[in-house]
């Protein structure tokens, strides 16, 4: 995810700087949001988690190929207590909500597999580019791991594709390939691999040739209903997701589930 002010200091690699966590940062476990400066955090935003990166630092594109994000890391939600699951989940609407309101203008460049949170950092942003290469689905599939996607996920989806699409692929759990992502609205373009960050570029200069004060209350405008629905309920949603977290069939499901994602490597 590449953000406005990088992107205008020519210097887009700078956001590399950001990498490690800093202080004032919260170990999120998948990414480190800095609470003391939101904007700034929002600079150094890569991928949620990636295989073989860890919370020590946030992977960058280069550091896993093949992988936009691979959502949120399902280790967190497993075999943890009921206090590491609410600071856990705490740490999630947080991102969300800094991402989806931010100011900055923030262009998606997916240049791997994008599935559940990974799909929703990317439809947090104003634009989405995917790279066009059959095996990078994007989606949200929860169902599929036993799970339920939240009602500020599926607010975004259906703010994206609509509500009978998204009814659809969310019970189905179905991740998207590109030709399909396109057409549904899912992103907003598809482009050969090699194009992908110089088409995000692009896109981004698209978007900042409009004047930044009128652009920003139009996205607040579009945004806020859909932002305030989570920030009035923030606590019963946490409550929500540690009681469901915590139920032994939802425990196992996703135990049978990295199960499957660990032999499947093998
Ligand atoms: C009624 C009341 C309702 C209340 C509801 C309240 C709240 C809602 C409740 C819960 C919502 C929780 C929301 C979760 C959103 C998510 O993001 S869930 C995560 C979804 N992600 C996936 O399904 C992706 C799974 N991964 C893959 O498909 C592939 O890994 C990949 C991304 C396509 C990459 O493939 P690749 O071949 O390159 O890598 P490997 O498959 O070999 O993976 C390497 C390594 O990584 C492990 N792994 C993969 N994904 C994850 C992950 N998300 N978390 C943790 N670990 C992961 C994989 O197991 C391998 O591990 P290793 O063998 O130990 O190296």
């Amino acid at each position: 995810v590449w953000a406005a002010k990088a992107w205008r200091e020519g210097d887009p690699g700078g956001t590399r700087a950001g990498r490690r966590p800093r202080a004032g940062s919260v170990p999120t476990g998948f990414l480190d949001v800095d609470v003391t400066s939101a904007p700034l955090a929002l600079e150094c935003l890569y991928t949620p988690w990636a295989p073989g990166t860890d919370s020590d630092g946030a992977p960058t594109p280069q550091d896993c190929p093949r992988v936009f994000s691979a959502g949120l890391d399902l280790t967190e939600m497993c075999g943890r207590n009921p206090a590491h699951y609410a600071e856990y989940w705490k740490a999630v609407q947080e991102l969300w909500l800094r991402t989806y309101l931010s100011s900055l203008v923030l262009v998606a460049a997916i240049n791997g597999a994008c599935p559940a949170g990974g799909c929703i950092i990317a439809l947090a942003c104003d634009c989405r580019v995917l790279a066009d290469n059959p095996k990078y689905h994007i989606g949200l599939n929860e169902t599929l791991l036993g799970i339920t996607a939240p009602f500020w996920f599926k607010d975004a989806y259906v703010n994206t594709i609509g509500h009978r699409a998204s009814e659809q692929a969310l019970q189905l759990g179905y991740l998207f390939p590109p030709s399909e992502a396109l057409q549904v609205g899912l992103v907003d373009q598809v482009v050969p691999e090699d194009q992908v960050l110089s088409t995000a570029l692009s896109e981004m200069a698209r978007w900042l040739a409009v004047p930044d004060h009128a652009r920003q209350l139009t996205k607040n405008m579009m945004r806020k209903a859909t932002a305030d629905r989570l920030l009035r309920q923030r606590d019963a949603d946490i409550q929500n997701f540690v009681s469901f977290i915590c139920r032994d069939s939802i425990q196992k499901s996703l135990q049978v589930y990295l199960e499957k994602l660990r032999q499947r490597k093998g």
